[in-house]
């Protein structure tokens, strides 16, 4: 990681601008605002250069060991910033006497490239001029609107834009005259030449080292080179009312501020801690896009910040100034750009296809195979399960449905038995009760006249009416103990829940007959011996009765014993249809898992066909790159070969 290097330039004034005391010091690197906006604000660089410094002096100082490293790989970029006639243009392109910093740069880039002595260079150069947020090529004219894309081999580029290889400075030089033709100029109150476009520079140099390892093994030596040196003379920022701009430098300098408020925005988020950082806006403005590398990235960089000496721009100084001292916190992180050469790449190429090959075709796809083939058994197995578990279930139900039916019919026996059986109890307590009291007729009793009430279902509902008993003066009032029957919870508990009219409930009509005291004395002995006969067979009646009762509860304790036991059963058939519906669920997820799994596995295996068919092109389209690198070079050599002949004297 490194921090940017960061330069101030003060433009010498202009002769007709009124000189009084300057509103700030110098004091070697550092700058002192005097009075604005706050007293002694000072900023300290990598150099302040003043007005007597001279291009070269620049150059030497902060953009020298930038070309230098361009040559050994690493990415590169300088740029001028400052407000519009603060002498950007004059930094980087200079005069006839004061060559600035882009021909200096060409020169020692030819220099230098020619004395080494193990690498040999290829250089391309481009122009391009970014003009009211549009991308136009210097090089090419009519060439203009270029668009900017992004891949991973390239990262970020203009697409059409024109890249001449060249061979010399002059060759250099040459070109970059035809783009100044090309390039916007306008007049307006602060300069006579204001440029009204970011113009960026680009040389891009490929080495390689000259002796190439003989056995072909891949090395370090076969590896090429490539680094992207950007010299960018930035368009200024302006004040409207200073620069008195109207109509199209109106809209120039709109553009030209705002691209220029990105690249502050870009430098102060990259000057900020790198926790508070967050998102850097590199893709709000052109410019920012295509020196996102030189911008904390892969890039050694060196900022020359312009100054107009004047007081009366003072507001601006410290805006460059305050840009300044930003630009001097961000850090780059270059380093030598290697790629492999064509030869060594098609051998690693090679091998990799090898290997992919043998992964699909050999023990990989085997593997893949046997796996699929499992995972379809697996489905297959877990289908029949779930099929068998289906089968189960409907029977469970059927079973369960049975049980139920069976419950219902014991419930409609046990019920039957239990209104027997109060019945019976009834009639018994009657019958009692007519044997202990006075001459009732219980003979006469039929057994259509003792029934049992109506049974109307109802649940939970006990509804109990007596309307007119009262009035049957014949009728015998109702037995204390069948009252109790009629008792609420009894009925409850007798009937479930059913309603009964007590009007049905009817009394057996026993009718009274009066005897007369003098039939009574006649008849006695006779009717002692009737009575006991009598009391004999109810006796035994009741006797008979009872055991019958007895049985029935016996019978009914049985049945709610089945009942019982039908519930467990019931309960259990519950428990395990729930195990099983969760057996299912399981294997439902099971399965969409291993569907998932085989998706995965198909996809792996287009993805690993696909990497072979690029794989391939790639190939083929290296090989055609390889020999056309071939012409193109010895096509160079020869051209070398031939101006060294014809013009020794530049090479010394
Ligand atoms: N260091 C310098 N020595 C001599 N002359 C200079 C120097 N710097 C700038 N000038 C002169 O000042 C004028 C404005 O300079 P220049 O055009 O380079 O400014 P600029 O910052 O590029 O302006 P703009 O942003 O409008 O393009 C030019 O005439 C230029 O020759």
């Amino acid at each position: 990681m490194e921090n940017i290097s960061v330069a101030i330039r003060f433009r010498p004034p202009i002769p007709s601008s009124s000189s009084s005391d300057l509103p700030w010091t110098v004091d070697s690197n550092r700058i002192t605002l005097l009075a604005f906006p706050v007293p002694n604000l000072s900023f300290t660089f990598d150099h302040v250069f003043d007005r007597t410094s001279t291009n070269a002096t620049i150059y030497g100082l902060l953009v020298r060991s930038l070309i230098r490293s361009a040559l050994d790989g690493f990415n590169g970029t300088a740029f001028a910033y400052g407000q519009t006639s603060s002498g950007k243009t004059f930094t980087m392109y200079g005069s006839e006497d004061d060559p600035g910093i882009v021909p200096l740069a060409v020169q020692d880039v030819f220099r230098t490239a020619r004395m080494s002595a193990d690498r040999e260079f290829l250089i391309r150069v481009s122009y391009m001029e970014i003009y009211n947020e549009e991308i136009n090529d210097l090089l090419t004219l009519g060439s203009q609107k270029l668009p900017i894309h992004e891949s991973l081999e390239r990262g970020v580029f203009v697409a059409g834009l024109r890249e001449e290889i060249v061979s010399s400075a002059e060759q250099v030089l040459e070109l970059l005259k035809l783009g100044e033709a090309n390039r916007h100029f306008g007049e307006t109150n602060m300069n006579a030449r204001s440029s009204r476009s970011h113009t960026i520079f680009r040389m891009v140099i490929e080495s390689s080292a000259k002796d190439v390892n003989s056995f072909g093994d891949v090395t370090s030596a076969d590896a090429i080179r490539v680094s992207v040196l950007n010299l960018v003379d930035l368009a200024g920022s302006e004040r409207i009312a200073k620069t008195g701009a109207g109509g199209v430098r109106l809209k120039e300098g709109k553009y030209i501020n705002k691209s220029l408020m990105v690249l502050g925005n870009v430098i102060n988020k990259l000057s900020d801690n790198g926790k508070q950082r967050g998102h850097i806006p590199y893709r709000d403005s052109k410019l920012t896009r295509i020196l996102q590398p030189a911008l904390g990235g892969n890039a050694k960089t060196s900022i020359i910040c312009t100054v107009a000496p004047e007081e009366v721009h003072i507001e601006e100084t410290r805006g460059t100034l305050h840009f300044a001292s930003r630009a001097k916190r961000v850090t780059n992180c270059a380093q030598i750009n290697e790629v492999l050469t064509d030869a060594a790449l098609l051998k690693r190429q090679k091998l990799e296809i090898e290997e992919l090959r043998r992964k699909l075709q050999g023990s990989h796809s085997g593997v893949l195979e046997q796996v699929v083939l499992k995972q379809r058994n697996d489905m297959h197995k877990s289908e029949l399960e779930r099929e068998r578990l289906i089968v189960e279930l409907e029977e469970e139900r059927k079973a369960r449905e049975s049980l139920a039916h069976c419950i219902r019919e014991q419930q409609k026996r046990i019920d039957d038995l239990t209104i027997r059986t109060t019945s019976d109890h009834a009639a018994r307590s009657i019958q009692k009760l007519g044997a202990g009291g006075t001459y009732d007729e219980v003979n006469m009793l039929h057994p259509d006249e003792f029934r049992t009430p109506d049974l109307k279902q109802m649940s939970n509902v006990f509804v109990a009416r007596r309307s007119n008993c009262s009035k049957d003066l014949d009728s015998s009032p109702i037995p204390e103990n069948f009252a109790n029957i009629a008792d609420e919870d009894l009925w409850m508990r007798l009937n479930k829940g059913c309603t009964t009219d007590l009007d049905m409930l009817q009394t057996p009509r026993i009718k009274r007959r009066s005897f007369s005291s003098r039939e009574i004395s006649l008849d006695q002995p006779f009717q002692e011996e009737a009575i006991d006969r009598k009391c004999e067979r109810l006796e035994i009646q009741c006797s008979l009765e009872r055991q019958q009762l007895e049985t029935s509860e016996e019978q009914r304790m049985i049945l709610e014993c089945e009942c019982n036991q039908l519930r467990e059963e019931k309960a259990s058939l519950l428990q395990t249809l729930s195990i099983s519906k969760q057996d299912i669920d399981i294997l439902r997820a099971e399965k969409e898992e291993l569907v998932k799994e085989l998706n995965l596995e198909k996809q792996m295996m287009k993805g690993l066909k696909e990497e072979i068919q690029l794989f391939s092109l790639a190939f083929s389209q290296r090989e055609g790159l390889l020999t056309s690198l071939y012409t193109k070079s010895k096509a160079i050599v020869e051209n070398l070969k031939s101006f060294q002949v014809t013009t020794p004297e530049l090479y010394d």
